[in-house]
C-alpha cells in the first residue's frame, strides 16, 4: 500500500475506534438497519445508459491531497447536489459522490447528508472503508451506496464489507487501478467497477490506464472511469471506447455552476 494510502487508512482506524467510543458498533448496527428506502444507485446509472446518455456520478468535494483546496469560496453541498440533478434541464447527473472524510478532503457526514436531502439523486459515500463499522455508519448517515478500494482491502474483508453493505441494501461501487486489483474486484458481485485513472502511490492522472484496462471488464459489469475526465476530448475518447459511465469532481468543483459544467462536458 501507498504511504498516503496507509497514512489515511490510519487515520481512518483512529476514527472508527473513537467514534465506536460514542457509539458502540451495536448502536451503530440497529441505526443503519432502521434506514428503509435506499435510493436505486445502479438503477438511477442504468436508466441514464439504457437512454444513451452517459451515467454520471457528479462529485462534490471541497479539497484533495493532491490538488488541495479545488472549490474556492462558497462551499453549499444542498446547492451544488441541485444543480447537478437539474443540469441544463437536458444533460443531468444519474447519482451524487460526496466526499466525507475530513482529514484530507475537508469533507464531513454532514455535506452527505445536506446533499441528499437536496435532491432526489443516490448518494455514494466517497471514503476509504476499511471496517465494518464504516458500512453501517454510511447507511446510518444516508449512503445508498459505498466505495470499496480495492488497494485498501485484502481480499476477504472487501467480501465482507459488500456482504454487509447489500445486506442494508446500498450498492457498492469497487476502485481498481492496475490489473491485478482488477483481478481480485471482480470476485465481487457488485456490477460497479471503477477504474480509477489516479494512481493513489503518485497522484499521477493517466486516462489510458481505463482504456488499457477495459477489455479485462467482462461486459455485464458497469465500468466506471473514474478521476482526470476534464475536458470534452477525454469524454469523447471514453465514449468512442464504449465507456459511457463516469466520476468528475475536478472539472465541475472549479466552475460556478456545477451543473451546467456537467451539461457542457457531456452535450
Ligand atoms: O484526488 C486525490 O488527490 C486523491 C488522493 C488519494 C486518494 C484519492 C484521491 N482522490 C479521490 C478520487 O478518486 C477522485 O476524487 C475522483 O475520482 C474524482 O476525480 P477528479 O475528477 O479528477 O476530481
Amino acid at each position: 500500500m501507498s504511504d498516503i494510502l496507509e497514512k489515511i487508512c490510519a487515520v481512518k482506524r483512529e476514527e472508527i475506534a473513537a467514534a465506536q467510543k460514542r457509539m458502540p458498533l451495536a448502536d451503530m448496527r440497529r441505526d443503519a438497519e432502521s434506514r428503509v428506502l435506499t435510493r436505486d444507485f445502479i438503477g438511477a446509472m442504468r436508466s441514464k445508459l439504457a437512454k444513451n446518455q452517459a451515467a454520471v456520478i457528479a462529485e462534490i468535494k471541497k479539497a484533495s491531497p493532491s490538488k488541495g483546496v479545488i472549490r474556492k469560496g462558497e462551499f453549499i453541498p444542498a446547492d451544488i447536489a441541485q444543480s447537478y440533478a437539474e443540469g441544463d434541464g437536458k444533460v443531468s447527473a444519474a447519482c451524487l459522490s460526496v466526499l466525507t472524510d475530513r482529514q484530507f478532503f475537508q469533507g464531513q457526514p454532514d455535506y452527505l447528508k445536506q446533499a441528499r436531502a437536496s435532491c432526489p439523486l443516490p448518494v455514494l459515500r466517497k471514503d476509504f472503508m476499511v471496517d465494518a463499522y464504516q458500512i453501517y455508519e454510511s447507511r446510518a448517515m444516508g449512503a445508498d451506496c459505498v466505495l470499496l478500494i480495492a488497494a485498501c482491502l485484502e481480499d476477504g474483508l472487501m467480501a465482507e464489507l459488500e456482504q454487509i453493505a447489500h445486506s442494508l441494501d446500498m450498492a457498492v461501487l469497487v476502485e481498481v487501478h492496475d490489473g491485478r486489483e482488477l483481478e481480485r474486484a471482480l470476485k465481487l458481485t457488485t456490477p460497479l467497477v471503477g477504474i480509477n485513472n489516479r494512481n493513489l502511490r503518485t497522484f499521477e492522472v493517466d486516462i489510458q490506464t481505463t482504456l488499457q484496462l477495459q477489455k479485462e471488464v467482462p461486459s455485464g459489469r458497469i465500468l466506471v472511469t473514474e478521476s482526470g475526465i476534464l475536458a470534452p476530448a477525454d469524454v469523447q475518447a471514453m465514449r468512442a471506447a464504449g465507456i459511457h459511465s463516469f466520476l468528475v469532481g475536478e472539472a465541475f468543483m472549479r466552475a460556478d455552476d456545477p451543473g451546467l459544467a456537467l451539461a457542457q462536458l457531456f452535450a
